[in-house]
């Protein structure tokens, strides 16, 4: 039996890069040589185990085998006579498919480390194909590599639209899509995950409302860069300066998708777009099962945008509206997500991405002018009820008028 080190851990180490997890290979072993040496099995047909130790995944040289259209047909060929070089064959990049023997050599059959040289994300071989997954990792790979120079090559990107083309972008599991693009969201360069599925045709089927935002115009003196799907790439860039987080992310990425609605003859003003984005962000993360605090957020952001923007021209009752929607008297950590998705908006403009958004500022400050009003005040005065409610309504609006009067001065 002999045991490799492979995939990620390899190429990281090879691109200086740093890495979480190591993957192993075993070649010359069978399942019962496996768990007869304390490894278990991680599930009943898939030939990888965990060591007993470590925990860290080894897998049996396999080759794969495609035994239906689509994500769920798989068969292995796991025979202990398969060969090191036949495994590698089968994985998705040359940069993944090196292996380091014990000794530290490298066994690369296919070009990796050339690869890695002229930082060329290039599939290994046709067996590429038989999963559609590496669509996704492929575009994933290419945000995270991206500030390092890594292009996906030219056949590489072919043959990811000829998947496509074949309906295989059609075969993956929402929760695979999700888990991806979360992924890809917390990369450097996320809004590169984004352009290479769109290249490769992916993005029309996965994020068709995402997809539809390109070639749709909007007013060159709002928005010098025009077109509204570059916009959203840009705002996705600027999240990236704003925040780690995946959901101040992909709200970023889809606060505009109400664009897309827009009557031909209206264009390219979009009056009313941030109502009409609602049902497509809906449609969008139930789709790609998207978790609940990241849809709550994009669909914030989607509808009241705008009105951050125009946060110091909005009237006291208004903003307290805003605040309510926001839940931002209750906890302040989603409505500061919030403001960040609104900040990367406004920066996310050929142009404005150094420009300042005093409107985040302007929305704390009100906030806290509120602070002093609460619930125990209007009890001890006798209030009940919904009574309570309406007096803190008004002492908030009063406190916000206050606030905007001195701002103003
Ligand atoms: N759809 C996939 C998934 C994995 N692999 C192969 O299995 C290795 C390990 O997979 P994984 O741990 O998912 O990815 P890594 O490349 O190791 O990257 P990461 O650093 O994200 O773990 C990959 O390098 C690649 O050789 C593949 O060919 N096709
Ligand atoms: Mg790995």
């Amino acid at each position: 039996m002999h045991i490799y080190l492979v995939g990620g851990a390899v190429r990281d180490k090879l691109l200086n890069y740093p890495s979480i997890e190591r993957d192993w290979v075993v070649v010359g072993a069978t399942a019962q040589d496996m768990l007869d040496q304390g490894f278990s099995q991680v599930g009943k047909d898939f030939p990888v185990f965990l060591h007993p130790k470590t925990k860290e995944e080894y897998a049996l040289a396999r080759t794969e085998r495609k035994t239906a259209p689509g994500y769920s047909g798989f068969s292995f060929n796991i025979a202990n006579d398969v060969t090191l070089e036949q495994d590698l064959a089968r994985r998705d990049l040359t940069i993944n498919a090196i292996a380091q023997d014990e000794n530290g050599n490298l066994i690369d059959p296919y070009g990796g480390q050339q690869d890695i040289n002229t930082k060329t994300l290039r599939h290994v071989s046709d067996a590429f194909s038989e999963d559609p997954v590496r669509i996704l990792r492929i575009a994933r790979f290419a945000a995270r590599y991206h500030h390092l120079g890594f292009r996906i090559a030219k056949e590489t990107l072919a043959l990811m639209s000829t998947m496509v083309q074949a309906g295989e972008a059609n075969a993956l599991v929402a929760e695979r899509v999700w888990k991806e693009t979360a992924r890809a969201l917390g990369e450097r360069n996320p809004q590169v995950f984004i352009e290479a599925l769109r290249q490769c045709g992916a993005l029309e089927r996965i994020m068709p409302e995402l997809n539809a935002l390109f070639g749709v115009p909007q007013p060159a003196e709002h928005h010098p860069e025009i077109d509204t799907g570059k916009h959203a790439l840009m705002c996705l860039q600027q999240a990236t300066k704003v925040s780690d987080n995946t959901c101040v992310r992909f709200a970023t990425l889809v606060h505009d998708l109400g664009k897309a609605c827009t009557p031909e003859e209206l264009l390219p003003r979009h009056h009313g777009h941030e109502k009409k984005g609602l049902s497509l962000v809906k449609s969008l993360c139930r789709r790609l099962s998207v978790p609940n605090d990241c849809k709550k957020l994009a669909l914030a952001v989607c509808e009241f945008h705008t009105h951050c923007h125009r946060a110091t021209e909005l009237n006291p009752s208004t903003v307290n509206k805003l605040f309510n929607n926001l839940g931002a008297y209750k906890r302040t950590d989603f409505f500061e997500q919030f403001l960040q998705c609104c900040q990367a908006d406004a920066q996310g403009r050929t142009g404005f991405e150094e420009r300042p958004y005093p409107q985040a500022q302007y929305l704390k400050e009100a906030l806290a002018s509120c602070q002093g009003v609460n619930a125990a005040t209007f009890m001890k005065q006798g209030l009940q009820g919904p009574a309570i409610g309406e007096a803190m309504t008004a002492a908030r609006i009063q406190c916000i008028k206050v606030f905007k009067e001195q701002y103003q001065r």
